[in-house]
């Protein structure tokens, strides 16, 4: 005789997606609607692109949205008017306490944390803390409170499975589980974690007309479709630097047992080596509903729309060392890994304040690395004694914000 399935197994898993209108937000909501029967979206959240939640929240019948002010929420409902095809408009909840509570939902199971930057900590952390499935690609939310989040996520239970590329690849390579990541760490037999990045759309690009690259160069990246703020980041390969402190939290490797490698392809995702020599890679097509339907079906494997890696037609990888000089954002990042948490803090707020402005044609491509070096050279303590309250590593991600936006403005761009 079958046993009998429980009934709460039996209803599709309720996702809620902070940053539904992004890059990994949409991708999420494509690889739930090739699942009915197992995933539906309970809530979606957005910031600007009311349009886009619009479309998105009517597609997928989603319960909830939620937005940061009441200019945005009426411009959802005026939006909702014109595409939500006579369906009833879903609850519209405003502000960040709103989506705070929303990933703490107890109508929620899985929540998909896709806000980009330091602005997405409050909403993962609340997601962790009530012990939800927490499919986490802002990896800022990590570099920020990495030792915080990691404690929380243990402490409440929460289900952690990393979706960036390399981490989720890293996961992938590890002993097999069934259980998510509770930052117990990697076994012991683990030598190094090899975190490959594609070097950017600037990797050949010679060094003396990188001042002058524009925000659209920048963000053509060879291989992945991304939101303009990380593709910005894998042009500098600050990404990669974020990524180095990330594993460093997911998986409790120090920095001397983590290392880029340069792979133009963007076929291997990541490697993990092993004491005896073994170097296991996870290798597929650069589309995130890979990682994503990982995190989503995890312990299975389910269906996410990509189709299956032609290294044939690929014909060669290629691997090589990143060269600092060019990519001085690394370095940074791993002298800020080493210096601590308040050095990750204000190396992760003053690439947030440059990015910024570099996009808004403020600041030259190049003044990216001056303008967090300079950060980093005036950080101050953070409270270290036992773990940091969200409240102190905000107000210290606030201090460092500030006084970057005064040295970005030092440096203005002019034509
Ligand atoms: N894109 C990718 O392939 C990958 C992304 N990641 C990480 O995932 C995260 C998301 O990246 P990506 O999807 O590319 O970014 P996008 O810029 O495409 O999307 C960002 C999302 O965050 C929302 N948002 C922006 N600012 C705020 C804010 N202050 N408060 C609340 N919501 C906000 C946006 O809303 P709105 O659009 O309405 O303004 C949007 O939904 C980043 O941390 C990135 O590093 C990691 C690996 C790969
Ligand atoms: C898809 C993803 O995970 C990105 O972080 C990607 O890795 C960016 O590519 P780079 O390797 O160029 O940083
Ligand atoms: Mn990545």
């Amino acid at each position: 005789m079958l046993a009998e399935v429980p009934e709460a197994d039996q209803r599709p898993r309720r996702v809620t997606i902070l940053g539904a209108t992004g890059s990994i937000g949409q991708s999420t909501l494509d690889v739930i609607a090739r699942h009915p029967d197992r995933f539906c979206a309970y809530a979606l959240t957005a910031f600007s692109r009311m349009d886009v939640l619009a479309t998105s929240a009517a597609a997928s019948n989603a319960a909830v949205v939620v937005v940061p002010d009441d200019d945005a929420s009426a411009r959802f409902a005026q939006q909702w008017a014109s595409v939500g095809a006579g369906k009833p408009i879903p609850e519209i909840r405003v502000g960040a306490q709103a989506l705070a509570d929303t990933a703490a939902d107890a109508e929620t199971d899985v929540v998909m944390a896709a806000i980009v930057g330091a602005a997405g900590l409050p909403g993962a952390l609340a997601a962790a803390a009530a012990g939800k499935r927490v499919l986490l690609a802002n990896k800022e939310a990590l570099v920020v409170a990495g030792g915080l989040f990691m404690e929380t996520a243990r402490r409440y239970g929460a289900e952690l499975l990393p979706i960036d590329s390399e981490h989720n690849a890293i996961f992938q390579c590890l002993p097999q589980r069934s259980d998510a990541l509770a930052g117990e760490g990697v076994p012991a037999t683990v030598r190094r974690l090899i975190l490959t990045a594609s070097g950017g759309p600037f990797r050949e690009r010679a060094i003396d007309t990188l001042r002058d690259v524009t925000p659209d160069e920048a963000c053509a990246h060879p291989n992945w479709s991304m939101g303009r703020k990380i593709s910005v980041d894998s042009a500098t390969m600050l990404n990669k630097g974020l990524e180095v402190i990330e594993a460093h939290w997911l998986f409790g490797v120090p920095a001397d047992r983590i290392s880029v490698l340069i792979h133009p392809q963007s076929a291997v995702h990541s490697m993990v080596e092993y004491e005896d020599g073994s170097t296991l890679a996870q290798l597929g097509q650069p589309d995130m509903r890979t990682p994503i339907a990982y995190g989503l079906g995890f312990p299975e494997r389910i269906e996410s729309g990509v189709g299956l890696l032609d290294l044939a037609k690929l014909g060669r990888l290629d691997f090589q060392e990143p060269d600092l000089t060019r990519f001085p954002g690394l370095r940074l990042a791993f002298d800020a890994l080493a210096a601590g948490q308040g050095a990750c803090i204000a190396l992760n707020a003053a690439n947030e304040v440059a990015v910024d402005a570099f996009l808004q044609g403020k600041l030259r491509f190049t003044d990216i690395p001056a303008v967090i070096e300079e950060v980093l050279a005036q950080v101050d303590a953070v409270d270290t004694a036992g773990t940091p309250t969200l409240d102190a590593l905000l107000a210290a991600d606030a201090r460092m914000r500030a006084l970057a936006e005064q040295f970005a403005a030092r440096r203005p761009r002019t034509p």
